[in-house]
């Protein structure tokens, strides 16, 4: 059934980790998903060039692009400077609700704003709702297939201005071919990759840089 394993994930941190903690939220999805269930969190080695690239960057507007457990969220969410404001997008109800859960356990609910549903519908409602006028920083870590539609949308939107940063997790694998194409080549974005590995293994993986 879906959303057991991401069920068990926020147990485990319900009974193990310090309520009020992000950090220790973030260790213990990480030496749960390192030694019980692998799971699709961003993880330690990329979760550090990430948060390596967002302190970089020092955004006013984040925009995260699949929320999952929360995990990066935590570690994006530690990292905001106080007038800063957070928006994540989950399509998935179940981990949206096992997001909420995780983040409200870590005390950082107030720093986050989980939005429910598909980038395809959310996106071009962020100015309109939302009073979302730039993006400066997005980390896209959802369907690798929404990659490009997303970043074309965003730019379409009117979303990203020079200065705006675009972080992609998994670009090589499962891999998001068609986003690099487009991002190295389009004349839009000077581009940096961070090899690293996929989450909690040894193969090999990547994080994509894309500043305008
Ligand atoms: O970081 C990730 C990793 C994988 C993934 C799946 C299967 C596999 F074998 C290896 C890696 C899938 C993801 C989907 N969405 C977001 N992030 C992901
Ligand atoms: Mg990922």
């Amino acid at each position: 059934m879906a959303g057991e394993k991401e069920h068990r994930i926020l147990e485990f941190v319900k009974q193990n980790a310090v309520s009020g903690d992000p950090q220790s939220v973030v260790d213990h999805i990480d030496k749960y998903c390192s030694q019980k269930e692998w799971a699709m969190n961003v993880g330690d080695e990329k979760g550090l060039i990430l948060d390596k690239v967002f302190k970089e960057t020092n955004p006013s507007l984040v925009l995260e692009l699949g929320t999952y457990c929360g995990y990066s969220a935590l570690r994006i969410a530690q990292l905001l400077k106080p007038s800063a404001r957070f928006f994540t997008i989950e399509i998935n109800p179940v981990n949206a609700a096992v997001a909420r859960k995780m983040i409200e356990f870590a005390g950082l609910k107030d720093k986050i704003e989980i939005l429910e549903g598909s980038t395809e519908h959310i996106i071009p409602r962020l100015r309109t709702d939302y009073g979302v006028v730039h993006v400066d920083f997005v980390f896209m870590d959802h369907f690798k297939d929404r990659y490009l539609v997303d970043t074309k949308l965003l730019e379409d939107c009117g979303l990203l201005k020079k200065g705006s940063v675009l972080l992609a997790d998994n670009v090589v694998y499962p891999g998001a071919p068609d986003f690099l194409e487009y991002v190295r080549t389009s004349g839009c974005y000077d581009c940096t990759n961070y090899p690293a590995h996929v989450e909690y293994t040894d193969q090999p993986d990547a994080l994509e840089k894309g500043c305008i």
